[in-house]
């Protein structure tokens, strides 16, 4: 099969300025950010100032803390500020495509979809993922989806059995009435279920489901279910010897577009299902590895020159997603130096207050259109259409595979079941073959990070190449997200690990970074590798003020000073501003403060313990793998969270600190209180007062969760005592000890 990467080098288009395919500008709010950025400057350097000023006069702890928790704070804002200078919107003309382009010259298109454990990712998502990526408006005989399996499983294999019959009827459904929903389970759960072929439709889904759900709930696939001799063989290399962790290669091609048409007598996709080699004596690199292995078995099958990285539970929500890349794709003027063009991941099935601030709208949505006036977003795992090219060493700087045949614009002349493609596929996907090379290192994804997606573009950028950004108004894609607080913070920790390797390596975001990127996007991609480090003035200013008000002793300029002036400004600049940012991208006043309160609460839990985990790792003492996130639904979890109440549940240590500092407020905040009764002012302590009522207000779910809460979401009892005791204890040694 001649797959057409040659359109990569055929399709020399220069866009006319009558019919553009894309525009972008700055954004109204530009100059307002960069007056106030100045402005804001002004009152951290005086701020700084005072704090030098005070620790002369008294230097106590107390001072050195919170020069330390406004040095970070200032620093953090300064990496926000980055975002803020150039912050960039784009828009799309998929129409005007045509006028360039025939559809037959459309570049081919190479889709990654990454799943590990079909415990904790339900093969029917992945399948349902899949599907919605092959019903994509787009040529079917130009797309192929390679569904990469770390778990192993012939479950997820069967799903995808059935998927690809299945596929057969759905695409020409999808195609005949132009479906927008492409994603079967999201298609029967929206309503407009009224066309006349769907009620079949819908029950062969439903035989479908039953079938795959059964298979992984009783973990084996009864014989009955497999139609004839082609199926069972497919399974043969689940034998005794195989487990998930010890196992060949499995490539096992289910689709083939050559030669498989659909009902209508269509054009298929490809549809590759690939579970690479596992031996304990090779490290496998977790989903960086994964990628790398679809990099190279793609190269040898299909080898299109672009290629989307997609997370299992990450279903297609706009089938017209890759017409809008092509916008970028097939503009010559922008094309040299172009890396990849990243659509932000957003999320089905949220609570409309975000209570996990789950959406993550900085991550995901803000900031990187604000590195989108610079060099452009990071790599954000999934939704991410790149060019083959730039796995492959800078853009004047190219670095060669060890292969022809997995060069970047190597042309695929067999079909991709040729046996000597298939055992050349068999070959890269080994355990043992990125012995010795540079895989991970300088070609592929790179390894070394659990966030494997941070450190590649990070790596890419460096290198010179650009990214771009873009936000469509309908999602292009919508993913799981974790509906429980313990899962949204083992994610987030598992994030920072990733992103202190980065820091820690040579890497640097700030220091390597900003040589080889520049400055701003130097500290852009250190706003997110520092994330850690907002535990430090999070954890200060949510007990030293209140435990030194406890003891009397005032830390912030009395009321009537002209210094609170200044400390009222900085506080309120920064959360005002931060607020406008959030409403202005489509947030609610609600989802804001919820986004404030997990930042508080990850500051006390995830970001904290994923530092202290960082640090033992780093000793050597324990490494922890790649959790993967659980895509699993609980019914009553799911009834909780849909009410906007939190879930403890599991007596996790990350709820420890959280607790705490709850229990410590509480009592400054009470204290306050009497203070004024008994002595009718705050005697230079509001500043203190006013941080624990802030204090107090951000934990009420953990109160809630303490004391008068009975269901199992509740927090646990232990977690409760242990804390309760040490709030206490800290309360009265400050209250024994004398006026500092
Ligand atoms: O050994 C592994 C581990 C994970 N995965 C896949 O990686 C994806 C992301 O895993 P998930 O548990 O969903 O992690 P999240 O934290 O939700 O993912 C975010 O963070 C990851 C980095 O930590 C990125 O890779 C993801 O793209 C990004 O969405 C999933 O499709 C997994 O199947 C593998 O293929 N192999
Ligand atoms: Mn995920």
């Amino acid at each position: 099969m001649v797959i057409s990467s040659m359109c990569a080098i055929r399709m020399s288009t220069t866009v006319p300025p009558s019919s553009p395919l894309h525009t972008s500008h700055l954004l109204r709010r530009t100059t307002f950010n960069r007056l106030f950025a100045i402005i804001y400057a002004a009152g951290i350097l005086a701020v700084i100032y005072l704090h030098l000023l005070n620790l002369r006069h008294s230097p106590t702890f107390i001072s050195a803390a919170l020069l330390i928790a406004d040095v970070v704070l200032a620093f953090m804002w300064t990496t926000t500020t980055s975002f803020r200078l150039y912050p960039t919107h784009r828009e799309v003309f998929p129409e005007n495509l045509e006028k360039l382009l025939e559809k037959k010259d459309f570049p081919a298109l190479d889709i990654f979809i990454c799943t590990a454990d079909p415990y904790k990712e339900p093969p029917m998502n992945v399948v349902n993922t899949a599907l919605s990526l092959m019903a994509y408006d787009y040529p079917p005989e130009k797309i192929s989806v390679y569904v990469s399996d770390d778990g192993g499983s012939e479950l997820t294999l069967f799903a995808f059995v059935e998927a690809a019959k299945f596929a057969k009827i759905w695409l020409p459904f999808c195609r005949e009435n132009s479906i927008v929903d492409r994603c079967p389970e999201a298609f029967f759960r929206s309503n407009d279920v009224t066309l006349p072929d769907t009620p079949k439709i819908k029950a062969m889904y439903e035989k479908m489901k039953m079938k795959v759900e059964s298979v992984v709930d009783r973990g084996s696939i009864d014989a009955e279910y497999l139609e004839n001799e082609d199926e069972r063989r497919v399974f043969d290399k689940w034998d005794g010897e195989f487990t998930r962790h010890h196992h060949p290669a499995v490539i096992q091609v289910l689709i083939e577009s050559e030669q498989q048409k659909d009902m209508k007598g269509h054009h298929m996709p490809n549809l590759i299902y690939v579970s690479r080699e596992k031996d304990s004596a090779y490290p496998h690199n977790f989903k960086a590895g994964a990628l790398n292995t679809l990099l190279r078995v793609s190269a040898v099958m299909t080898n299109a020159p672009i290629v989307l990285t997609q997370d299992c539970d990450m279903y297609s929500n706009d089938p017209k997603t890759p017409q809008r890349m092509l916008c970028f794709y097939a503009d010559q003027s922008i094309r040299r130096d172009l890396g990849y063009i990243q659509f932000p991941q957003r999320f089905h099935g949220i609570n409309s207050a975000d209570i996990y601030a789950s959406e993550y709208k900085r991550l995901y949505v803000i900031n990187p259109g604000g590195m989108d006036g610079l060099k452009g977003p990071c790599y954000v795992g999934s939704g991410c259409f790149f060019v083959r090219r730039v796995f492959f060493g800078g853009p004047s700087s190219p670095e060669l595979p060890e292969a022809c045949q997995l060069w970047p614009d190597n042309v695929v002349k067999r079909p991709i079941t040729n046996h000597q493609v298939l055992n050349l596929a068999h070959e890269v996907a080994g355990s043992n073959y990125e012995n010795n090379s540079t895989w991970g290192s300088k070609m592929g994804f790179r390894y070394g990070s659990l966030s494997e997606d941070f450190f590649t573009g990070l790596h890419q950028h460096c290198k010179g190449w650009k990214s771009i950004f873009f936000h469509p108004r309908r999602p292009a894609f919508l993913g799981d997200l974790p509906i429980t607080l313990f899962d949204a913070l083992n994610q987030n920790r598992r994030w920072c690990i990733g992103l202190l390797e980065v820091v820690f390596s040579n890497y640097n975001p700030l220091t390597f970074g900003s040589k080889f990127m520049g400055p701003l996007m130097g500290l852009a991609y250190s706003h997110n590798a520092f994330w850690p480090i907002w535990s430090i003035p999070i954890i200060i200013y949510s007990l030293v003020p209140q435990l030194a008000l406890l003891n009397h002793t005032p830390i912030f300029p009395q009321v009537t000073d002209n210094w609170f002036i200044l400390y009222a400004f900085l506080f309120l600049g920064a959360n005002v501003q931060d607020c406008l940012d959030f409403m202005l991208a489509q947030g609610t006043f609600q989802q804001w403060w919820n986004d404030q309160r997990m930042w508080f609460i990850r500051g006390l839990s995830s970001y904290l313990f994923g530092f202290v985990e960082f640090s033992i790792k780093h000793l050597g003492i324990a490494s922890k793998g790649f959790h993967v996130t659980s895509k699993v639904v609980d019914n009553e979890q799911s009834k909780r969270y849909n009410n906007g109440i939190f879930e403890f549940g599991v007596p996790s240590p990350m709820f420890m600190p959280l607790a705490t500092v709850a229990i410590v407020n509480l009592v400054a905040f009470v204290f306050g209180i009497l203070q004024i009764l008994k002595e009718g002012d705050m005697g230079g302590l509001f500043g203190q007062w006013f941080l624990s009522c802030f204090g107090l207000v951000n934990s009420w779910p953990i109160y809630e969760a303490m004391l008068w809460r009975t269901d199992k979401g509740k927090m646990p009892r232990v977690v409760s005592v242990i804390s309760t005791f040490i709030g206490l204890t800290f309360c009265t040694l400050v209250l024994l000890v004398p006026n500092a």
